[in-house]
């Protein structure tokens, strides 16, 4: 039987997957305050935007309502011209990280380098994580998109530190063109907050969130590993032990003129390692090298990209990758993100011994302030790295 205690062990059926570690969760209260109206400098904002969700669902929607419709803007956000088709990317064997020879082992983290070095990004495949979990998730994030508006909206959150948001779009206070997207985010670690609705969805999503940072850890420990680290060197300079671990479940309903929306603009994640999983709808895009690539997932695997605090820890070395995401006409899709980063209070900076000359590129910064700057610009782009290049 699951229980949330509010000092959770590391149960005993989770694979021992390395050392330095094991998940420690705590359960906070699962209900933020709600209020009806926003104010931002003192004016009331009437600004309400329903769900995507609905919006799809109404009969008569034949065509994108122009509040959604990027080809109005100047910037060249939809930018599809720049595709590249059909490419393999590199799939991390997370058996042979962890139950392999020490040759299979080094032979992955060599394979994790490359990885990391050209493309930000690679699938995770073996790595313990029941199928039947995943699907419990995506069906829980389905239901919980189904609760009524006035359900959801006790969930809405209003702060930018609030532990639990829903809502649609990015910010639908600042963005000038709306996002094709709904979307929950909770922070689950350290302390686990999650909405009581509906029924299970909580549960399965606990245990998913402990499965998911056992995965994520011994990733960490081989990427420390493959930039010449101490296996726990990463774990140690990020605090991980506090880490931020935030879920994010995307919802994408299909959308009548897909080429003409966009479901997440380009951005880069601001945490350290980003696994994501999907419905089996493909939708992400990611550009290593400034083209566009679909991501043509593998079922069940997780879809890991780097973010910025990989890029400031490694001195650049490893770049965090910018990735967005493209709509469908004939199918919802359901993404759910695990973005996992530093304590909040960690003073992230260049590792010394992967800085050259004397010559960090990035100034040591909080990443509760990293944070702060990300929201407080424009979404597009890494541009608080260039904020703190130094
Ligand atoms: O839905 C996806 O594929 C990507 C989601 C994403 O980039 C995010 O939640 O930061
Ligand atoms: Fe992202």
């Amino acid at each position: 039987m699951f229980c949330l205690s509010s000092s959770f062990r590391s149960p005993q059926w989770l694979p021992k997957i390395h050392c330095s570690s094991t998940p420690n969760y705590k359960v906070a209260s699962s209900v933020t305050s709600t209020t009806t109206s926003n104010t931002q400098n003192n004016v009331s904002i009437p600004k309400i935007v329903k769900s995507v969700k609905s919006l799809a669902e109404s009969p008569d929607l034949t065509s994108v309502p122009s509040s959604y419709n990027f080809t109005t803007e100047v910037s060249n956000i939809l930018d599809k011209e720049l595709l590249e088709e059909e490419v393999e990317f590199p799939t991390i064997d997370f058996s042979l990280l962890t139950s392999g020879s020490p040759n299979q082992r080094s032979e992955v983290i060599n394979e994790l380098t490359k990885a990391c070095e050209t493309w930000g990004f690679f699938m995770v495949t073996n790595h313990g994580v029941s199928e039947t979990l995943m699907d419990e998730v995506f069906d829980g994030s389905r239901r919980f998109f189904e609760l009524s508006e006035e359900e959801k909206h006790e969930y809405k959150g209003n702060n930018l530190i609030d532990p639990i948001k829903c809502g649609t779009s990015v910010n639908p206070m600042l963005d000038k063109v709306f996002y094709w997207r709904d979307f929950l985010k909770t922070y689950v670690h350290p302390e686990f907050h999650f909405p009581t609705r509906p029924p299970g969805y909580r549960e399965t999503v606990f245990e998913f969130c402990q499965r998911t940072r056992e995965v994520f850890l011994g990733i960490s420990e081989a990427i420390s590993e493959s930039l010449g680290l101490e296996a726990n060197e990463i774990y140690k300079r990020l605090n991980l032990d506090l880490g931020l671990q935030i879920f994010t479940a995307n919802l994408y309903p299909p959308c009548p003129q897909p080429d003409l929306a966009l479901g997440l603009p380009p951005h880069s994640d601001h945490g350290f390692l980003t696994f994501l999983i999907q419905n089996g709808v493909d939708g992400l895009q990611i550009q290593p090298n400034g083209k566009w690539y679909n991501v043509k997932g593998v079922p069940y695997s997780f879809l890991v990209n780097s973010g910025d605090q990989l890029e400031l820890l490694s001195n650049g070395r490893y770049k965090s990758i910018v990735h967005r995401v493209v709509v469908n006409r004939e199918k919802t899709r359901i993404s759910v993100a695990m973005a996992n980063g530093p304590s909040l209070e960690t003073i992230v900076s260049p590792a010394p011994e992967l800085v050259e000359n004397n010559q960090p590129v990035y100034a040591a910064t909080k990443y509760k302030e990293f944070i702060e700057l990300q929201k407080s610009n424009e979404i597009f782009g890494k541009g608080v790295l260039d904020r703190i290049r130094l």
